[in-house]
């Protein structure tokens, strides 16, 4: 019966959720870097990047990225970087986005939880929140993001999902690579992310993974979250409240 399928089905999601978290905890342990392919499907991932279109071509929803230069052809060219909107999903056709953002909480959650009972390094932190989520459009014609730490001084965050959404994105063609280059992984082995569609990315966020965004020459499309850990939230509020910080 109709009651029968609906269980079923929540035990697959189930079962899909335990593997995520699973491995996001083993890969968290092991490379400090998760990613998660086809995390919610061609379907609701189409319906994702629809909204966010959307939001772009909608006048005044996205700000102006910050002016980045480049060597032109020996002339400093300056061209934008990416054009950034902060959303919490209960704005205006933003359902799907909604839908999003509590997926990727539950798998944070869930595995926050495992690896604390694993004794994994996710379960040394007790994640209790996070920011709203940042929707982010690189313009292509070579913009790019440089080399730098999303928390360098202890804010709070410990870790940052970035959910892509470029179809059939070629980094041949188009670039915009996400090169990480882990703290203590062996030589100078780095961690080449291609931004395809439907792919989930976690990282710290912290000193261990300074990352770059190479040049993109095709619009690129990434929906970013991060996470607190509880206690460096309250350490980080207490210290500016009390005036001491840089
Ligand atoms: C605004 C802002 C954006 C980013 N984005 C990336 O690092 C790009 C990741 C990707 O799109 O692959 N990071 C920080 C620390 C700030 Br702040
Ligand atoms: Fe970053």
């Amino acid at each position: 019966s109709l009651q029968h399928s609906s269980w079923s089905n929540v035990f697959e999601q189930r079962k899909d959720l335990d593997e995520i978290c699973q491995n996001l905890v083993q890969d968290m342990d092991a490379y400090g870097v998760c990613v998660v392919d086809n995390f919610l499907g061609e379907e609701k991932g189409k319906a994702v990047l629809g909204e966010v279109l959307g939001m772009y071509n909608t006048k005044g929803v996205f700000k102006d990225g910050q002016l980045v230069s480049r060597k032109g052809s020996g002339d400093l060219k300056t061209i934008r970087g990416d054009r950034i909107t902060w959303i919490n999903g209960t704005e205006k056709y933003c359902n799907n986005i909604k839908q999003l953002i509590s997926q990727v909480d539950a798998v944070v959650v869930r595995a926050n939880k495992m690896a604390m009972a694993s004794s994994g390094k996710l379960g040394m932190y007790n994640i209790d929140s996070r920011t709203k989520a940042m929707v982010a459009c690189y313009p292509g014609l070579g913009s790019h993001y440089v080399k730098h730490v999303d928390n360098p001084n202890r804010d709070g965050r410990c870790i940052t999902a970035i959910y892509y959404l470029n179809l059939n994105w070629n980094v041949k063609k188009s670039g915009g690579l996400l090169r990480i280059f882990p703290e203590g992984w062996l030589g100078d082995k780095v961690a080449d992310i291609e931004p395809v569609f439907d792919r989930l990315l976690f990282f710290w966020s912290d000193r261990r993974n300074p990352h770059e965004v190479q040049p993109a020459f095709d619009t690129r499309y990434a929906i970013t979250l991060w996470y607190f850990d509880a206690i460096e939230r309250k350490e980080a509020r207490q210290r500016y409240e009390t005036g001491r910080h840089s």
